[in-house]
């Protein structure tokens, strides 16, 4: 039987064993059991301002104050969750999606035969030509605790909550008696206040992510300096909700990408053979998916602001063998200068700034305050924080719209909630740039932007809004885009003025 024929099998059975998930008609399934992880605790501040968002005088003109509120209520409910579905980018360049499924789906069943759990099947999104889903599943409420504990950072146990095992710097803390081999339970130090290389059980807040085996003696975890540690110090056996560790696995060929993060790639819709500037590209996620579906043919200039994020977006071209990439150190800013020069050769061009027109396609995926970003375990951000963010990304847009060439498209993409930095920045750039013209965008799986601001009904039809609480859900969607980190999207043309 093919390896696939015998995941359905597993998946079969999966769907006959009902208990912590439920099946629903798109092949998927769903945890159902009440979230054992707590709200997200926000500063009262910047909670209030979200609400602002959702519950402004127009959202509840148009649907009431008691809707309003929900959908708030229900956002914030979520951001402690992962994602229904880990997905990931196929690196499509040299070879095809059914080929990596089936190579992961083989190493899927190898890792998960011995695991209490069944291996969940890697599914086709019906949508995205190269994305694949994978289910996630739980949350597995009845685990046993272990008097042995391992503590990490919120940071840390978000990762975990996404299939990861725990690196030794991760480790925050270790009850004294931990050695290799130990089965061990996992906390996560919610509000930070847990000091590196603490012994006692942790009495402070923190929440319960899964069981594992430890890898290291506790006395090797702190005997060395963070910097010099290396290795996995526990391996996660029995998280709280199972997503597969994907990690250094396959990787000339996938990269794990949240799913609204692929619907820009594909928006921004690069050719082969362009010239494509990703302002804000580390660690390259959407650098790579774009040199992808040029075909690794043409050019991709991508800006981040230091070194190390510059060298991430390096190595990841490097892993996946994307050449066309060009990574600077350059603020996106000032990237663009009428006395800069291009090289002749259009499809050569050195390093910025770059004179005005370069280029056919710009994505300004901004520096943002990431509050639809989940798991979040912990999240201290101050209001005036928060507010900084909009003057901050209005710095980046006369560069990116002098560089782009007239008729060329721009992609405004952010991975948070609010108005100011999402449908207010659209509104900001319509109303500063003449030249721009807002335009629909596919693939569509979105939901339309949120009213309280000047733009018209219309308008706020072609932004693409993807809301925790699933707001985007139709008879049509799949699972996996509507259970999703919060993200949004909007496009542009450059007209002749
Ligand atoms: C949302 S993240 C980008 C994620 C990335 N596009 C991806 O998909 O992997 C925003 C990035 O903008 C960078 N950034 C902030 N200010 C910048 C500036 N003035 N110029 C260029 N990059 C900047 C940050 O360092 C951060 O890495």
């Amino acid at each position: 039987m093919p390896v696939l024929g015998i995941a359905k099998l597993f998946y079969r059975s999966i769907q006959t064993s009902t208990k912590p998930w439920r099946y629903s008609a798109s092949m998927s399934f769903f945890p159902t059991s009440p979230a054992p992880l707590p709200r997200l605790a926000l500063d009262p501040d910047v909670e209030n301002y979200i609400k602002q968002t959702y519950c402004n005088s127009q959202v509840v003109a148009a649907i009431g104050q008691e809707e309003a509120e929900r959908r708030f209520h229900s956002t914030i409910d979520r951001l402690s969750l992962p994602p229904g579905y880990t997905t990931v980018r196929a690196n499509t360049v040299n070879r095809t999606r059914d080929n990596i499924r089936e190579q992961m789906q083989q190493l899927l069943m190898k890792e998960y035969s011995n695991k209490a759990v069944p291996c969940p099947p890697v599914e086709d999104h019906p949508v995205l030509p190269d994305v694949l889903l994978i289910p996630t599943t739980g949350p597995h409420v009845n685990l046993q605790h272990h008097t042995k504990e391992i503590m990490v950072d919120v940071h840390c146990g978000a990762a975990v909550l996404r299939g990861a095992h725990i690196f030794a710097p991760g480790v925050l803390g270790a009850t004294a008696d931990v050695q290799a081999g130990d089965h061990v339970s996992v906390y996560v130090d919610v509000e930070g206040k847990c000091l590196r290389g603490y012994q006692k059980p942790y009495q402070g807040s923190r929440v319960f992510v899964g069981n594992g085996v430890a890898r290291m003696n506790r006395d090797d975890i702190f005997s060395v300096s963070q910097e010099d540690l290396s290795g996995i110090g526990v391996e996660m056996t029995s998280p709280l909700y199972d997503c597969p560790p994907l990690n250094d696995v396959m990787s000339d060929s996938i990269f794990l990408q949240n799913l609204p993060s692929t619907v820009a790639g594909h928006v921004l819709n690069p050719q082969p053979g362009e010239m494509v500037l990703d302002m804000c590209a580390a660690p390259g996620g959407k650098t790579t998916h774009l040199a992808t579906l040029m075909k690794n043919q043409g050019t991709v200039i991508a800006f981040d602001k230091s070194q190390g994020k510059v060298d991430k977006v390096i190595a990841n071209a490097r892993r996946l063998g994307l050449t066309c990439i060009q990574a600077y150190m350059f603020d996106g800013g000032k990237a663009a200068s009428e006395s800069a020069l291009c090289d002749e050769a259009e499809s050569s061009v050195g390093a910025p700034p770059y004179p005005p027109n370069t280029f056919h396609r710009v994505l300004v995926d901004a520096p943002c305050s990431a509050l639809g970003q989940r798991p979040a375990l912990g999240n201290k951000m101050k209001l005036k924080t928060l507010k900084s963010y909009p003057a901050y990304q209005r710095r980046l847009f006369p560069a990116a719209v002098q560089l782009l060439q007239t008729g060329g498209t721009l992609v405004y993409s952010t991975c948070t909630l609010t108005l100011e930095e999402n449908e207010g920045q659209v509104e900001h750039l319509l109303n500063t740039f003449p030249c721009l013209e807002l335009v629909p965008q596919t693939p569509y799986l979105g939901g339309p932007g949120l009213p309280g601001t000047s733009l018209t009904q219309d308008q706020l039809q072609m932004l693409q809004r993807f809301e925790p609480w699933g707001g985007n859900r139709t008879k049509n969607s799949h699972p996996s885009d509507t259970d999703t980190i919060g993200f949004f999207i909007a496009k542009f043309v450059k007209k002749a003025r």
